[in-house]
């Protein structure tokens, strides 16, 4: 891919970092006799994913890599399916977990991405955010923070109080605690005074609303590659706005792939992607300390702050499909994926 001096390639509207290079050899354990790599990725997905994730273009790519995929039978035994290289999956419930546990015990040649406690914790949007605060990442290309946000649990008649003790600034974005794939868990609103805030639904986190100039960034993490592309977001707020607002708006997923901002005439200090390095950083740290290898961010800019930055949402096994030429970096991932075991084990760590 072609890279400009900034790191970016522009092409299609879409970033991309590549902090590895793809693997050229083939790993000896996997090369099979006729010299064609086989490499069996099982997964555990939604009909939804499937159809965004699985599409022909990357299973054409991945036929002449070597790679084929198998769908998991959840209803049958790990060990009596396969054998498989690599596990892709979403799941998090207990009786999932502890089939995976046991299979990873039972295989350890076999690559499980990613452990289901890792993805469990992306399920809660306070627990989501707390590797971002705890990051605390500030270097001379910007400063990455989460907003301030408070959880409420139960009692909607006490949010005001709890809001004023807390100190937080309204407007505020009220988002269901639980973000479970269900279309409930993504319905979020905004309050612009506080005596709507009793008329919300908890368990819920009020999170601050950052004025960002309505557009967002989705930075997407496949193993140590990240793109980014640009979407519309909800418009700034102003003082007329926090005026002549009362009551509780409901507000769509204005972020969804159709609202690609990427042919969009915007402003370039609005617009401009963030510096590619620290993203790296960013990348690199939360991949570490979340322990995931596939998710993607929601990050926004403050407007008129040229270098502050809130990741507001982190999402596990996003929307990869609808990221040009995501068929080759994900191959690649896999690919690398049972190099960097070969190694391990060649060096015996
Ligand atoms: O929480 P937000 O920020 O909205 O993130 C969503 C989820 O990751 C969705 O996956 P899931 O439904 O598995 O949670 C994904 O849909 P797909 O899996 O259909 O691709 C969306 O892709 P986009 O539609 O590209 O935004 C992505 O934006
Ligand atoms: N703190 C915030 N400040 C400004 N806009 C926000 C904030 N939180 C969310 N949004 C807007 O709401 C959208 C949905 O919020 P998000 O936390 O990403 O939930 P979901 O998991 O449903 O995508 C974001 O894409 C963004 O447009
Ligand atoms: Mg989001
Ligand atoms: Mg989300």
């Amino acid at each position: 891919m072609r890279l400009n001096e900034e790191g970016w390639d522009e092409e299609e509207g879409v970033a991309v970092v590549s902090a590895t290079p793809a693997p050229v050899a083939l790993s000896p354990p996997l090369a099979a006799s006729s010299g064609l790599q086989r490499l069996v990725v099982g997964y555990a997905l939604t009909k939804k994913k499937v159809k965004s994730f699985l599409q022909p273009k990357l299973l054409a790519l991945a036929r002449k890599k070597g790679i084929s995929f198998v769908p998991v039978d959840e209803t049958c035994p790990l060990s009596e399916q396969g054998p498989f290289d690599i596990i892709l999956h979403k799941g998090t419930n207990k009786e999932w977990q502890q089939v995976l546990e046991g299979y990873r015990e039972e295989h350890p040649e076999v690559t499980v991405v990613d452990p289901p406690s890792a993805i469990q914790h992306l399920h809660n949007r306070q627990s989501m955010l707390q590797e971002v605060a705890d990051l605390n990442l500030s270097n001379s290309y910007g400063e990455v923070c989460a907003p301030r946000q408070l959880v409420i649990m139960k009692d909607p008649s006490s949010i005001p109080a709890a809001v004023a003790k807390a100190g937080l600034t309204l407007p505020l974005v009220a988002k269901p605690l639980v973000v479970d794939g269900t279309s409930k868990s993504h319905q979020l609103s905004l309050a612009y005074v506080d005596t709507s805030l009793s008329m919300l639904d908890p368990p819920l986190v009020l999170q601050e609303f950052v004025n960002h100039g309505g557009i967002l960034f989705k930075v997407y993490i496949v193993g140590e590659t990240i793109w980014v592309v640009r979407r519309f977001s909800l418009p700034d707020v102003n003082d007329y706005d926090m005026e002549n607002n009362e009551g509780i708006f409901w507000f769509p997923r204005v972020s969804c792939a159709t609202n690609s901002a990427e042919d969009a005439d915007i402003d370039p200090c609005i617009s401009e992607l963030p510096p590619r390095p620290l993203l790296e950083n960013l990348g690199k740290e939360l991949r570490r300390r979340l322990g995931l290898r596939l998710f993607n961010l929601d990050m926004i800019r403050e407007h008129g702050r040229k270098d502050r930055y809130y990741v507001i949402d982190i999402n596990y096994f996003p929307g990869y499909g609808k990221m040009p030429g995501y068929e080759l970096v994900f191959t690649d991932f896999l690919l690398g994926l049972v190099q960097s075991k070969y190694k391990r084990r060649l060096s015996g760590s």
